[in-house]
């Protein structure tokens, strides 16, 4: 089988000569901490060999939930955010039909996201396009208590119960959370909904291959046991026992960290060239943001789809401040062939191009791209995935958590903590007047009145 292949070489010419080498000791020290569980945050390294060691038992219980939903529903709803969503919503873009929320899709249940905003129209157009269909819920969520799910999920499983009545609806709602703490957890047991645990000791932006992941992915229609294949071969390829100079992963991490402390490269661009990618770079961006940007410290993950973006973001990647570097997410054989025609009249003068594939033109935009970039300052680190399938993305989603773990224990941070993240959700419960939160409350109104 193939592999993902990473090539830093474009990346490595922006540093001095060995600087991705001089990594290799803080690098491997740093993988062996996470294998040894000595490393900050040690409590949630869950995700380690989660590839290599789900059962088949396993899978198949979550493949006759998911055929449960699949004979029931004809749409899904996936409630959740961030970490207990966007993997799933990744993987199924990328390996779906891009326009199947347009034509349908006969053989596979719809599968709509949700719980992942708070947009009032979003809900309200949501339950709207729900009257008439017959639909199921998915509720995931870690803590159980995410303000933006619940509130979701307690609009959907009233719709749902009035829709099907509640025995019907409790056979098409799952809960993914704790094993015992939080709301969607006492729900699931009070109303008997089936559940599957989210390991304690895997952290949200790291569970998309535990039930998070893997049930929506299986409704969907996609085969979870080449997802999970594919996630522990990339598993062995990044083992503690591959050189450093063999380990993609290793390379990965080092290459982002010489390049933010010894380069300035504040900012990497994840770039896609397939717009079912788009989630892709969604994912990762949580992946990394959460991981590494703290302590004052901490590259910025930023995306782009191109060609698209290359005609609104293009300008300033080739000539904005040089603080940027690129990560390319390259897909060596499309799924699909579209040849040009030729035309007699050649109006638009594209005969040049007669009798080509579009991926052909496809891969001269980026290998264009490539070489305007580098010569424009931009480091570009290519990844290159044989093809977009089940496997592959397997391969993909270790590669980059492993290579997070990594980095960020190399960046010298906690990289499965979030602290950050509840410094708006405090001010929010304050604004609401949420029960407990009564001194912010309080303290937050005196600091609106004197800011008026
Ligand atoms: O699964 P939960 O607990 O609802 O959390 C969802 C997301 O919210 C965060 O806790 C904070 O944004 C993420 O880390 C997590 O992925």
């Amino acid at each position: 089988m193939k592999k993902i292949i990473l090539d830093i070489t474009k990346a490595s010419s922006f540093l001095k000569e060995g600087a991705v080498e001089s990594y290799k000791q803080q690098v491997n020290d740093a993988r062996r901490s996470l294998e040894e569980g000595t490393c900050p945050g040690n409590d949630f390294l869950g995700w380690l060999h989660l590839p290599s060691s789900v059962t088949p038992e396993f899978i198949n219980e979550i493949q006759s939930v998911a055929d449960t939903l699949r004979e029931k529903c004809e749409v899904v709803v996936v409630a959740g955010i961030g970490g207990s969503y966007l993997g799933a919503r990744a993987v199924i873009e990328a390996l779906g039909n891009s326009f199947s929320w347009l034509t349908g899709d006969k053989k596979n249940p719809m599968i709509v996201f949700a719980g992942n905003n708070i947009g009032e129209d979003y809900l309200y157009e949501l339950t709207e396009y729900l009257k008439d269909k017959k639909f199921g819920v998915i509720n995931i969520s870690k803590s159980g208590t995410t303000t933006e799910t619940a509130l979701t999920f307690r609009l959907l499983k009233k719709q749902c119960e009035t829709q099907r009545g509640k025995d019907e609806a409790r056979d098409v709602i799952v809960a993914i959370t704790d094993a015992v703490k939080g709301a969607a957890r006492a729900a699931a047991t009070k109303e008997g909904y089936k559940t599957f645990v989210i390991p304690d000791n895997v952290g949200g932006r790291f569970s998309v291959l535990t039930p998070v992941g893997l049930l929506p992915i299986a409704i969907a229609g996609f085969d979870i046991k080449a997802l999970i294949q594919g996630a522990a071969d990339m598993e062995n390829a990044t083992g503690t026992d591959v050189p450093f100079e063999e380990n993609p992963a290793a390379l990965y991490a080092a290459v982002r960290n010489a390049l933010y402390a010894q380069a300035g490269k504040k900012i990497e661009i994840m770039v896609n060239y397939q717009p079912k990618l788009h989630f892709m770079s969604e994912w990762w961006k949580q992946l990394y943001g959460e991981s590494e940007g703290k302590d004052g410290k901490g590259i910025f993950p930023a995306s782009c789809d191109f060609t698209t973006d290359l005609h609104s973001m293009g300008q300033w990647i080739q000539q904005g401040e040089r603080s940027i570097f690129e990560t390319v997410l390259s897909i060596e054989k499309t799924n699909h062939e579209v040849l040009f025609p030729n035309d007699e009249e050649n109006l638009d003068g594209l005969n040049f191009l007669a009798g080509k594939r579009v991926d052909e033109v496809n891969k001269m935009a980026e290998l264009g791209t490539r070489l305007a970039h580098v010569d424009g300052g931009v480091p570009n680190i290519r990844l290159s995935v044989p093809e977009l399938n089940e496997y592959y993305i397997g391969q993909l989603i270790y590669f980059f958590e492993i290579a997070c773990g990594i980095s960020g224990n190399v960046l010298g941070v906690n990289p499965f903590n979030q602290p950050g993240v509840e410094a708006y959700k405090k001010n929010m419960f304050a604004l609401l007047n949420k029960p407990g939160y009564e001194a912010e409350s309080k303290a937050i109104q005196e600091r609106l009145a004197a800011e008026a």
